[in-house]
């Protein structure tokens, strides 16, 4: 059974047995919000990340989420994004659609991935001008607090080194703050060139969920929630703390190992 704790502007953390219970826990928790969602705005507007994740939210193509998620009023946007074509195996895009958008009926002119055939620094301001126009028509609502674009989800994972995103520690992007998406040439990952949603537009957002497994990340989830102090260093997923909204971490036993876990409940 999973156990879970509230850590205060950490967020709420989730820690399950098996990869099966977390992608089960994942596709009830995305499924809820999407009703929430469609019955207080009429659309579920969902930022997705690359990765292990996209293998996990797979159990939204089975029963009963197949049926009974409202797919007609979900609108796909990325989170992060690689500049690669979106037939290739590095494709965010790709790997979204060969796992879960070809497999539920969602409206493919709801589908708003980036443009692959310029720049990466265009290809950022092309994404930011289109999310701008969506949130004109409230498809993608607004923050009442620095109008930035604020999605009913944002799903990120993370890497070894507490990136979310394409945020990498140490990067000059995790500083920006006027733009709404940004973009590196340098990825320490490959492949190199990347865009991003930057943390004002993660920050923003209704509700944000990192999805972390593996023992290779255990160091980074330990910095990124526990109370580790000062003198440690702060990966890019300890900055997710939305201003408003919900943060909720989704964590197999090997992920959870290194945490401090003095209060966890059934
Ligand atoms: O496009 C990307 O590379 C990502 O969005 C990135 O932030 C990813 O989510 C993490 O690197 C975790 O990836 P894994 O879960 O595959 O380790």
């Amino acid at each position: 059974m999973a156990v879970s704790e509230a850590r205060d502007d950490r967020g709420e953390v989730r820690i399950h047995e098996s990869l099966d219970e977390l992608s089960t826990n994942l596709a009830d928790y995305i499924a809820e919000l999407s009703e929430a969602s469609v019955k207080e705005r009429g659309v579920f507007a969902i930022a997705l990340s690359g990765g292990s994740l996209l293998d996990l939210i797979g159990k939204l193509c089975e029963a009963p989420y197949n049926q009974t998620v409202d797919w007609a009023k979900w609108y796909i946007f990325w989170a992060d994004e690689r500049v690669v074509a979106k037939n290739h195996t590095d494709s965010n895009y790709k790997q979204a659609k060969d796992g879960l958008l070809s497999k539920v009926p969602i409206v493919p002119s709801h589908v708003h991935s980036i443009n692959v055939s310029v720049s990466a620094e265009e290809a950022a301001d092309e994404y930011e001008f289109s999310i701008r126009q969506l949130v004109k028509t409230r498809v993608v609502s607004v923050s009442e607090i620095d109008d930035c674009p604020k999605f009913d989800l944002i799903l990120l994972g993370m890497g070894p080194d507490g990136h979310i995103a394409s945020l990498f520690p140490n990067n000059s992007v995790l500083n920006k703050r006027d733009e709404w998406v940004t973009f590196i040439t340098d990825s320490p990952e490959p492949p190199p060139e990347r865009i991003t949603f930057t943390l004002p537009v993660i920050n923003s957002a209704f509700n944000v969920a990192i999805v972390v497994t593996g023992d290779s990340k255990a160091e980074a989830v330990h910095l990124a929630i526990d109370d580790v102090g000062r003198d440690c260093p702060s990966p890019p997923a300890r900055m997710v703390q939305p201003m408003r909204g919900k943060l909720v971490w989704f964590l197999d036993k090997p992920a959870a190992s290194k945490l401090d876990r003095s209060q966890f409940s059934e």
